[in-house]
């Protein structure tokens, strides 16, 4: 049988991470080994796919743009576009990972598998995951059992999807965990399926990053018991047309900022509330605040990080919050 043809476009993070010695699990540079030298470093990889990389970014993702996710957006939709290409993997640092693969898994326009993944060691440190963490992503990637499945992420033995998926510790390998739960493992370069997403991804969305030059700028505060309103009017202010409330608990908002968002609301810009909740947070419209009567919109069960990603893509569409509510539910 022919082996499915991967390309391994990299951008950097851990998993292209050096420390200055094998003790350093948590303290090394990020963003320094081509992706040349990581496939070299898992001959393996030759027994799931041909493969191949590609040098995108060189960088620690939290530096991650949105001009970057737009470059990136597009270089993995023309290579989707490539007969000679059956699946793309994205090696990315984590921090951002999961904004990444929720971006990419709206607007592309591919049945094709694209995996992205990580690791939380650099491959110089005693018991670096890096190496297993891309043998898995070039095994799903190879596999037709993950064609129309959206975006992946594959780490610690785990097949996410990136609509769900979030980075929950940062001191552990097992530091990826979605609130609904994982839709498969990989054992020994075999993929094994439990489940498949459920909201509309990639073929099924509304958004085409070969449409899309420019993201629209969302910015994030957080919720806390003595909040004021000064972070919001201040993002309001730099030119932030929709404001990611991380809500406490249901998505609530302090007595002191709830006049600020009506007012800024009434100048136009989006009020979205997600919740600071770590791993389960569920935002319900109309409960803690009244969203039909100050036309607000609800992340439902989205963190704050990814409905920035979603705001910041559908703006691009509307600047109808009932729109917009629409589309925090179907995505
Ligand atoms: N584990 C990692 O990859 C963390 C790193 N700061 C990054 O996101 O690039």
């Amino acid at each position: 049988e022919d082996k499915a043809r991967v390309v391994i476009l990299a951008t950097g993070g851990t998993i292209a991470g050096a420390g200055a010695s094998v003790a350093n699990s948590a303290t090394y540079q990020a963003a320094k080994v081509p992706v040349d030298k990581l496939i070299a470093g898992v001959p393996e990889l030759k027994n799931l796919a041909d493969v191949r990389g590609d040098q995108v970014f060189q960088i620690a993702s939290e530096s991650f743009t949105n001009e970057h996710l737009i470059t990136l957006g597009k270089r993995v939709a023309a290579l989707a576009r490539q007969a000679d290409v059956d699946g793309i993997v994205i090696t990315h640092g984590t921090d951002t990972l999961e904004e990444t693969a929720y971006f990419l898994n709206l607007v592309l326009k591919t049945d094709k598998p694209v995996v992205v993944v990580g690791s939380m060691r650099p491959g110089t440190a005693m018991s670096a995951d890096g190496m297993l963490n891309l043998y898995n992503a070039v095994a799903v990637a190879a596999t037709k059992d993950a064609a129309g499945k959206g975006v992946l992420v594959t780490m610690n033995d785990e097949i996410h999807t990136g609509r769900d998926v979030s980075k929950t510790v940062n001191i552990k390998t097992e530091a990826f965990k979605s609130p609904w739960g994982p839709l498969g493992m990989i054992v020994e370069g075999k993929t094994y399926w439990f489940r498949a997403p459920a909201k509309r991804h990639t073929t099924g969305t509304e958004f085409d990053i070969d449409k899309l030059d420019k993201l629209a700028p969302v910015d994030i505060a957080y919720g806390y018991g003595n909040a004021t309103p000064t972070a919001y009017k201040a993002f309001a202010e730099g030119g932030a047309r929709a404001l990611i409330h991380a809500g406490t608990g249901n998505g609530s908002v302090s007595g002191a900022v709830v006049p600020a968002l009506q007012e800024l609301r009434g100048k136009g810009v989006q009020i979205i509330r997600s919740s600071r909740v770590v791993g389960g947070g569920f935002v319900l419209r109309n409960a803690e605040q009244p969203d039909d009567k100050y036309d607000w919109v609800v992340a439902h069960d989205l963190n704050p990080q990814k409905a920035r990603i979603l705001a910041s893509v559908a703006l691009t569409k509307t600047s109808d919050a009932k729109e917009l509510q629409r589309m925090f539910m179907e995505y």
